[in-house]
Protein backbone atom coordinates (compact mmCIF):
# COMPACT_ATOMS: atom_id res chain seq x y z
CA UNK A 1 0.00 0.00 0.00
CA UNK A 2 2.03 3.20 -1.09
CA UNK A 3 -0.51 5.83 -1.50
CA UNK A 4 -3.61 5.26 -0.05
CA UNK A 5 -7.14 7.33 0.00
CA UNK A 6 -7.72 7.87 3.93
CA UNK A 7 -11.48 7.49 4.86
CA UNK A 8 -12.74 8.61 8.23
CA UNK A 9 -15.84 6.61 9.48
CA UNK A 10 -16.12 3.40 7.60
CA UNK A 11 -17.24 0.96 9.34
CA UNK A 12 -20.84 1.17 8.43
CA UNK A 13 -23.72 2.45 6.08
CA UNK A 14 -22.12 4.97 3.54
CA UNK A 15 -18.65 4.77 4.61
CA UNK A 16 -18.36 1.46 4.83
CA UNK A 17 -19.73 0.99 0.97
CA UNK A 18 -17.81 3.60 -0.25
CA UNK A 19 -14.75 2.18 0.90
CA UNK A 20 -15.09 -1.35 -0.40
CA UNK A 21 -16.45 0.51 -3.73
CA UNK A 22 -12.73 2.75 -4.07
CA UNK A 23 -10.98 -1.11 -2.92
CA UNK A 24 -12.60 -2.53 -5.77
CA UNK A 25 -11.93 -0.13 -8.07
CA UNK A 26 -8.27 -0.34 -7.40
CA UNK A 27 -7.63 2.54 -4.89
CA UNK A 28 -5.87 1.62 -1.88
CA UNK A 29 -7.93 2.65 1.49
CA UNK A 30 -6.81 3.55 5.02
CA UNK A 31 -9.61 3.04 7.01
CA UNK A 32 -10.42 5.24 10.00
CA UNK A 33 -12.77 3.90 12.69
CA UNK A 34 -13.57 4.54 16.19
CA UNK A 35 -14.98 1.03 16.40
CA UNK A 36 -13.30 -2.34 15.24
CA UNK A 37 -12.82 -2.79 11.64
CA UNK A 38 -16.64 -3.78 10.07
CA UNK A 39 -15.94 -6.37 6.83
CA UNK A 40 -11.93 -7.23 5.36
CA UNK A 41 -11.14 -6.39 2.10
CA UNK A 42 -6.97 -6.41 0.61
CA UNK A 43 -6.72 -3.33 -0.41
CA UNK A 44 -8.32 -1.76 2.75
CA UNK A 45 -6.22 -1.06 6.11
CA UNK A 46 -7.86 -0.20 9.10
CA UNK A 47 -6.72 2.35 11.66
CA UNK A 48 -8.77 2.57 15.24
CA UNK A 49 -9.16 6.60 15.78
CA UNK A 50 -12.02 8.75 17.99
CA UNK A 51 -11.43 11.40 16.00
CA UNK A 52 -13.17 13.37 19.03
CA UNK A 53 -10.09 12.89 21.04
CA UNK A 54 -6.95 15.06 19.92
CA UNK A 55 -4.15 12.33 21.64
CA UNK A 56 -6.26 9.77 18.92
CA UNK A 57 -5.85 12.09 16.16
CA UNK A 58 -2.42 12.43 16.43
CA UNK A 59 -1.62 9.17 16.76
CA UNK A 60 -3.22 8.87 13.34
CA UNK A 61 -1.44 11.38 11.96
CA UNK A 62 1.94 10.15 13.33
CA UNK A 63 1.11 6.88 11.78
CA UNK A 64 -0.11 7.96 8.96
CA UNK A 65 3.27 10.11 8.57
CA UNK A 66 5.47 7.11 9.37
CA UNK A 67 3.61 4.58 7.30
CA UNK A 68 3.17 6.05 3.97
CA UNK A 69 5.29 8.52 1.65
CA UNK A 70 2.37 10.12 -0.15
CA UNK A 71 -1.32 10.40 0.34
CA UNK A 72 -4.03 9.90 -2.41
CA UNK A 73 -6.75 11.78 -1.15
CA UNK A 74 -8.63 12.07 1.91
CA UNK A 75 -12.43 11.51 2.72
CA UNK A 76 -13.87 13.57 5.46
CA UNK A 77 -17.18 11.17 5.65
CA UNK A 78 -17.04 10.34 9.92
CA UNK A 79 -19.99 12.60 11.73
CA UNK A 80 -22.36 11.93 14.17
CA UNK A 81 -26.32 13.54 13.51
CA UNK A 82 -27.39 14.34 17.09
CA UNK A 83 -29.66 16.66 18.30
CA UNK A 84 -29.27 20.14 20.29
CA UNK A 85 -28.46 19.09 23.98
CA UNK A 86 -25.55 21.68 24.64
CA UNK A 87 -22.78 19.10 25.14
CA UNK A 88 -23.53 17.82 21.78
CA UNK A 89 -22.06 21.08 19.78
CA UNK A 90 -18.59 20.36 21.22
CA UNK A 91 -18.67 16.57 19.92
CA UNK A 92 -19.89 17.29 15.99
CA UNK A 93 -17.58 20.55 16.04
CA UNK A 94 -14.76 18.25 17.01
CA UNK A 95 -15.49 15.61 14.52
CA UNK A 96 -16.79 17.77 11.49
CA UNK A 97 -14.60 21.01 11.68
CA UNK A 98 -11.32 19.91 14.30
CA UNK A 99 -10.81 16.47 12.58
CA UNK A 100 -10.87 17.68 9.18
CA UNK A 101 -8.89 21.12 9.80
CA UNK A 102 -6.21 18.86 11.40
CA UNK A 103 -5.67 16.26 9.05
CA UNK A 104 -6.03 18.71 5.82
CA UNK A 105 -3.08 21.04 7.45
CA UNK A 106 -0.81 18.26 8.96
CA UNK A 107 -1.19 15.61 6.20
CA UNK A 108 -1.36 18.10 3.42
CA UNK A 109 2.53 17.45 2.37
CA UNK A 110 1.63 13.54 2.04
CA UNK A 111 -0.81 15.04 -0.71
CA UNK A 112 1.41 16.59 -2.37
CA UNK A 113 3.55 13.77 -3.31
CA UNK A 114 0.73 12.04 -5.23
CA UNK A 115 0.28 12.77 -8.74
CA UNK A 116 -3.23 13.51 -8.41
CA UNK A 117 -4.20 14.13 -4.88
CA UNK A 118 -8.04 15.24 -3.65
CA UNK A 119 -9.43 16.28 -0.43
CA UNK A 120 -13.65 15.25 0.12
CA UNK A 121 -15.59 16.98 2.89
CA UNK A 122 -18.94 15.30 3.07
CA UNK A 123 -21.30 17.82 3.80
CA UNK A 124 -25.14 18.72 3.95
CA UNK A 125 -27.59 20.50 1.74
CA UNK A 126 -29.37 21.65 4.90
CA UNK A 127 -26.45 23.87 5.32
CA UNK A 128 -27.50 25.76 2.95
CA UNK A 129 -30.80 26.72 4.61
CA UNK A 130 -30.51 25.37 8.32
CA UNK A 131 -32.01 23.23 10.64
CA UNK A 132 -34.31 23.90 13.35
CA UNK A 133 -34.13 20.31 14.64
CA UNK A 134 -30.63 20.06 14.29
CA UNK A 135 -28.95 23.35 14.88
CA UNK A 136 -25.54 22.61 15.65
CA UNK A 137 -25.02 19.76 13.35
CA UNK A 138 -26.04 22.07 10.08
CA UNK A 139 -23.64 24.89 11.51
CA UNK A 140 -20.80 22.47 11.84
CA UNK A 141 -21.93 21.30 8.54
CA UNK A 142 -21.55 24.49 6.81
CA UNK A 143 -17.96 25.23 8.57
CA UNK A 144 -16.68 22.23 6.72
CA UNK A 145 -18.38 22.83 3.33
CA UNK A 146 -16.38 26.81 3.99
CA UNK A 147 -13.09 25.01 4.96
CA UNK A 148 -13.49 23.46 1.40
CA UNK A 149 -13.02 26.65 -0.26
CA UNK A 150 -9.94 27.78 2.07
CA UNK A 151 -8.44 24.81 1.34
CA UNK A 152 -9.03 24.71 -1.92
CA UNK A 153 -7.41 27.95 -2.03
CA UNK A 154 -4.62 26.99 -0.51
CA UNK A 155 -3.67 23.62 -1.40
CA UNK A 156 -4.40 24.35 -5.29
CA UNK A 157 -3.25 23.94 -7.42
CA UNK A 158 -1.50 20.34 -6.27
CA UNK A 159 -4.29 19.20 -4.28
CA UNK A 160 -8.58 19.36 -5.51
CA UNK A 161 -10.33 19.95 -2.54
CA UNK A 162 -14.12 19.56 -2.93
CA UNK A 163 -17.50 19.11 -1.08
CA UNK A 164 -20.50 16.45 -1.46
CA UNK A 165 -23.25 17.86 0.23
CA UNK A 166 -26.45 15.34 0.53
CA UNK A 167 -29.94 15.70 0.97
CA UNK A 168 -31.38 12.46 2.34
CA UNK A 169 -29.28 9.02 1.82
CA UNK A 170 -29.98 6.64 4.20
CA UNK A 171 -32.82 6.60 6.80
CA UNK A 172 -31.27 5.86 10.08
CA UNK A 173 -32.38 2.29 11.09
CA UNK A 174 -35.08 3.42 14.11
CA UNK A 175 -36.69 6.32 12.03
CA UNK A 176 -40.39 5.65 11.52
CA UNK A 177 -42.42 5.39 8.83
CA UNK A 178 -43.79 8.78 9.62
CA UNK A 179 -41.12 10.32 9.49
CA UNK A 180 -40.01 8.81 6.19
CA UNK A 181 -43.17 9.94 4.61
CA UNK A 182 -42.64 13.53 5.54
CA UNK A 183 -38.65 13.44 5.16
CA UNK A 184 -39.47 11.91 1.41
CA UNK A 185 -42.03 14.50 0.94
CA UNK A 186 -39.25 17.40 0.99
CA UNK A 187 -38.03 16.69 -2.35
CA UNK A 188 -38.89 15.97 -5.67
CA UNK A 189 -37.80 13.13 -6.38
CA UNK A 190 -39.55 11.29 -3.50
CA UNK A 191 -37.18 8.14 -2.44
CA UNK A 192 -34.18 6.73 -0.79
CA UNK A 193 -31.56 6.71 -2.96
CA UNK A 194 -29.03 4.95 -0.35
CA UNK A 195 -25.69 5.48 -0.96
CA UNK A 196 -24.69 5.50 -4.50
CA UNK A 197 -25.09 8.98 -5.47
CA UNK A 198 -22.23 10.44 -2.96
CA UNK A 199 -20.12 7.05 -4.52
CA UNK A 200 -20.79 8.56 -7.45
CA UNK A 201 -19.76 11.83 -7.02
CA UNK A 202 -16.55 10.68 -4.96
CA UNK A 203 -15.21 8.22 -8.55
CA UNK A 204 -16.58 11.65 -10.38
CA UNK A 205 -13.87 13.92 -8.43
CA UNK A 206 -11.25 11.37 -8.20
CA UNK A 207 -11.40 11.46 -11.90
CA UNK A 208 -11.85 15.15 -12.50
CA UNK A 209 -9.28 17.50 -13.45
CA UNK A 210 -10.97 20.82 -13.20
CA UNK A 211 -12.65 20.48 -10.06
CA UNK A 212 -11.94 22.33 -6.89
CA UNK A 213 -13.65 24.58 -4.30
CA UNK A 214 -17.13 23.08 -5.69
CA UNK A 215 -19.70 21.48 -3.77
CA UNK A 216 -21.97 18.80 -5.48
CA UNK A 217 -25.56 18.96 -3.97
CA UNK A 218 -27.28 15.40 -4.06
CA UNK A 219 -30.87 16.33 -2.61
CA UNK A 220 -33.31 14.89 -4.78
CA UNK A 221 -34.75 18.68 -5.98
CA UNK A 222 -35.27 19.37 -2.28
CA UNK A 223 -34.27 23.16 -3.17
CA UNK A 224 -37.30 23.38 -5.43
CA UNK A 225 -40.25 22.10 -2.79
CA UNK A 226 -40.91 25.15 -0.35
CA UNK A 227 -42.63 22.49 2.77
N1 LIG B 1 -27.52 9.29 5.80
C1 LIG B 1 -28.00 10.38 5.21
O1 LIG B 1 -29.17 10.42 4.77
C2 LIG B 1 -27.14 11.59 5.07
C3 LIG B 1 -25.78 11.53 5.39
N2 LIG B 1 -25.01 12.67 5.25
C4 LIG B 1 -23.57 12.57 5.54
O2 LIG B 1 -23.00 11.49 4.81
C5 LIG B 1 -21.98 10.85 5.61
C6 LIG B 1 -22.29 9.36 5.77
O3 LIG B 1 -23.61 9.24 6.28
P1 LIG B 1 -24.03 7.94 7.13
O4 LIG B 1 -23.35 6.73 6.60
O5 LIG B 1 -25.52 7.96 7.24
O6 LIG B 1 -23.39 8.28 8.55
P2 LIG B 1 -23.50 7.45 9.93
O7 LIG B 1 -23.86 8.43 11.00
O8 LIG B 1 -24.36 6.26 9.74
O9 LIG B 1 -22.00 6.95 10.14
C7 LIG B 1 -20.99 7.89 10.31
C8 LIG B 1 -19.66 7.18 10.48
O10 LIG B 1 -18.80 8.05 11.23
C9 LIG B 1 -18.25 7.33 12.32
N3 LIG B 1 -17.96 8.18 13.48
C10 LIG B 1 -18.83 8.82 14.27
N4 LIG B 1 -18.18 9.46 15.27
C11 LIG B 1 -16.87 9.18 15.11
C12 LIG B 1 -15.69 9.53 15.83
N5 LIG B 1 -15.76 10.28 16.93
N6 LIG B 1 -14.50 9.07 15.38
C13 LIG B 1 -14.43 8.30 14.28
N7 LIG B 1 -15.51 7.92 13.54
C14 LIG B 1 -16.71 8.37 13.97
C15 LIG B 1 -19.32 6.31 12.68
O11 LIG B 1 -18.75 5.30 13.46
P3 LIG B 1 -19.62 4.60 14.65
O12 LIG B 1 -20.36 3.48 13.99
O13 LIG B 1 -18.57 4.16 15.63
O14 LIG B 1 -20.55 5.66 15.22
C16 LIG B 1 -19.75 5.87 11.28
O15 LIG B 1 -18.84 4.93 10.76
C17 LIG B 1 -21.93 11.62 6.93
O16 LIG B 1 -20.93 12.61 6.89
C18 LIG B 1 -23.30 12.28 6.98
O17 LIG B 1 -23.30 13.47 7.79
C19 LIG B 1 -25.54 13.87 4.84
C20 LIG B 1 -26.88 13.96 4.55
C21 LIG B 1 -27.76 12.82 4.61
N1 LIG C 1 -23.85 11.34 10.33
C1 LIG C 1 -25.09 11.37 9.81
N2 LIG C 1 -25.56 12.51 9.26
C2 LIG C 1 -26.83 12.52 8.76
C3 LIG C 1 -27.64 11.39 8.80
C4 LIG C 1 -27.11 10.19 9.37
O1 LIG C 1 -27.78 9.16 9.43
N3 LIG C 1 -25.84 10.24 9.87
N4 LIG C 1 -28.92 11.41 8.31
C5 LIG C 1 -29.45 12.53 7.84
C6 LIG C 1 -30.89 12.43 7.42
O2 LIG C 1 -31.06 11.54 6.36
C7 LIG C 1 -31.53 13.72 6.97
O3 LIG C 1 -30.80 14.14 5.89
C8 LIG C 1 -33.00 13.50 6.57
O4 LIG C 1 -33.62 12.57 7.34
C9 LIG C 1 -28.69 13.80 7.78
N5 LIG C 1 -27.33 13.66 8.22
Amino acid sequence: MTSPILITGTNKRVGLQLSERLAEAGFDVLAVNRSPAAGHHPRIAHFQADLRSTEERNALIAFVRNSYPSLRGIIHNASLWLDDDLDNLDTMFRIHVEAPFHLNRELGDLLRQSAKADIIHICDDSSSRGSKSHVAYAATKAALQNMTLSFAALYGPDVHVNAISPGLLIFKEDSTPEYQAKALNKAVLQYEPGAEPLIQAVFYLLESNYSTGSNIVINGGRHLRRN
